[in-house]
């Protein structure tokens, strides 16, 4: 009897529930599903490239290793962003996409153009709180009546506070309205890249209608056309190129206008001319409100408690893409360690990231790096035994053991490959460190007291690690 790819993954998927940690299942797991079985290998659909590289490089060894028991024969697992759900936001809502490329202008075939905004960055995903509503308010005058009200809008403040993601805003609630539209959204250094560029290979005319010939421009980082005399000079005639056919232009920069160092002054007045709204850094609530924003919209709200989110608030306070970067590491130590997350393990996880924070919730105690060497010293030990015998060839289960846990230590806390592994023991071949993982894997499923013994050698690296000191 074959089984279908979905049968196949159940049943590893089952195995591998039985050994991560509940959050870690759910998080990363569930929410993937079988595609097709090509030869020897499974391949398992995620919804988005995050999740697919992050149980690529951290789950698919782990199930490969259940096949011959789960399904009697040896079985590859790969992962893949699953095209038919791509659409859904995983982890996509705290990774941003590459930088756009600047949207050619329609073409007489296309008269719809697809824009690279980032999809996260529309109005609705956007926390408005004290430190930005008149410039949320202002993006969306700006995006309901194009070129009439503010005109141009000019957003300035300090980096990861939300001026790209209100710029964007606008553009998506436009398109919303009138998917032809034509927008240009580019950096001011590819602008002036691509400025450059035309000059050299005299193709100024393209270049101009590429950036005249729209209904919506978009410009980042405008602080950056300081002391660029003839890119100012040609983004002077685009301003008002666009300016002058009623068509709406939304800038944002680091500072105002008038703080632009190497600006041209008929820059500084036009710039100036419609609405010059400032974003700041939120409140501690606001940072909260955004905090449990992004982890509803990612399906998040059950792993990531309150406290936690508020703890993270509390602690991280420089900009909104600081936030954002503290979630992705939290949920990728909580992982990586098979932790449940608890303000505990935010602390430790983020413990890097706030050590300027100068507060007593992060003494400053020093991490050690931990080494095949450690796991096997810290096993022989609690096994009773001697490193060297780890790393020997003799096969007495007196060794058998130690050296299976300290193989799938070195696996779950270092994330060595297979033949890492093998050579830091004696040699031993690929198929013998894989039916090691797999020999404690199961034996954890089935019995306690060696689960609560491997767990208590997991936790005492893993305090020397945090720690510098050895938990017993
Ligand atoms: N009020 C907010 N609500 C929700 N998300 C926000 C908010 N402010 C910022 N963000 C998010 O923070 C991240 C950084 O925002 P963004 O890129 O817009 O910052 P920026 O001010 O343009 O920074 P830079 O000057 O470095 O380009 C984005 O993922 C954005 O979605």
């Amino acid at each position: 009897m074959s089984l279908s790819p979905a049968e196949i993954w159940d049943r590893l998927r089952q195995r591998a529930r039985q050994v991560l940690p509940e959050q870690t299942y759910r998080t990363w797991l569930e929410p993937t599903d079988a595609i097709v079985v090509e030869g020897d290998t499974l391949m398992v659909g995620a919804p988005d490239q995050f999740s697919a590289d992050w149980n690529e490089s951290k789950h698919a060894d782990l199930l490969a290793t259940f096949a011959p028991v789960a399904l009697g024969h040896p079985m590859k697992v790969r992962f893949k962003v699953n095209e038919e759900r791509a659409g859904r936001v995983q982890m996509d809502m705290f990774v941003a996409p590459p930088p756009a490329p600047i949207v050619a202008p329609p073409t007489k075939q296309q008269s719809r153009i697809s824009t690279p905004l980032n999809p996260l960055y529309t109005f609705d995903q956007f926390v408005i709180g004290k430190s930005n509503d008149v410039a949320a308010a202002a993006a969306q005058a700006a995006a309901q009546a194009p070129g009439k009200v503010y005109n141009p809008l000019f957003i300035y403040g300090e980096t990861g506070l939300g001026k790209t993601h209100l710029m964007q805003g606008i553009a998506h609630e436009q398109l919303r309205r009138n998917p032809a539209l034509r927008i240009a959204y580019v950096g001011t250094e590819q602008f002036t890249n691509e400025f450059i560029s035309a000059i050299q290979t005299g193709q100024m005319g393209d270049f101009r209608r590429r950036f005249r010939e729209i209904d919506l421009l978009l410009v980042d980082d405008v602080q950056f056309l300081k002391g660029k005399e003839s890119t100012q000079e040609e983004f002077f005639h685009t301003f008002n190129a666009i300016y002058e056919a009623g068509r709406q232009i939304v800038l944002t920069s680091d500072r105002p206008p008038k703080e632009i160092p190497g600006l041209e002054s008929r820059l500084i007045s036009r710039f100036e001319w419609g609405m010059v709204a400032n974003v700041d850094s939120p409140d501690l609530e606001h940072r909260i409100a955004i905090l449990k924003k992004k982890a509803s919209v990612d399906h998040l709200e059950l792993t990531i408690p309150d406290e936690v989110i508020e703890f993270i608030a509390q602690h991280v306070k420089s900009s909104v893409r600081e936030l954002e970067g503290s979630i992705i590491k939290l949920l990728a130590y909580a992982s990586f360690k098979h932790r449940e997350i608890s303000v505990d393990l935010a602390r430790e996880a983020l413990r890097d990231k706030l050590r300027g924070a100068n507060t007593s919730d992060f003494p400053d105690v020093p991490p050690t790096t931990i080494t095949v060497a450690t796991i096997q010293q810290v096993v022989a030990r609690e096994w009773g035994v001697t490193p060297d015998g780890l790393r020997s060839k003799t096969r007495t289960k007196q060794l058998t053991t130690p050296r299976q846990v300290a193989m799938y230590l070195c696996r779950e806390l270092l994330a060595l490959q297979l033949v890492e592994i093998g050579n830091a023991f004696g040699g031993r071949d690929h198929s013998t460190v894989i039916h090691s993982l797999e020999r404690v894997a199961e034996d954890m499923a089935g019995e306690a007291g060696f689960t609560e013994r491997v767990l208590k050698v997991r936790g005492m690296l893993e305090t020397l690690r945090t720690t510098g000191q050895l938990g017993t």
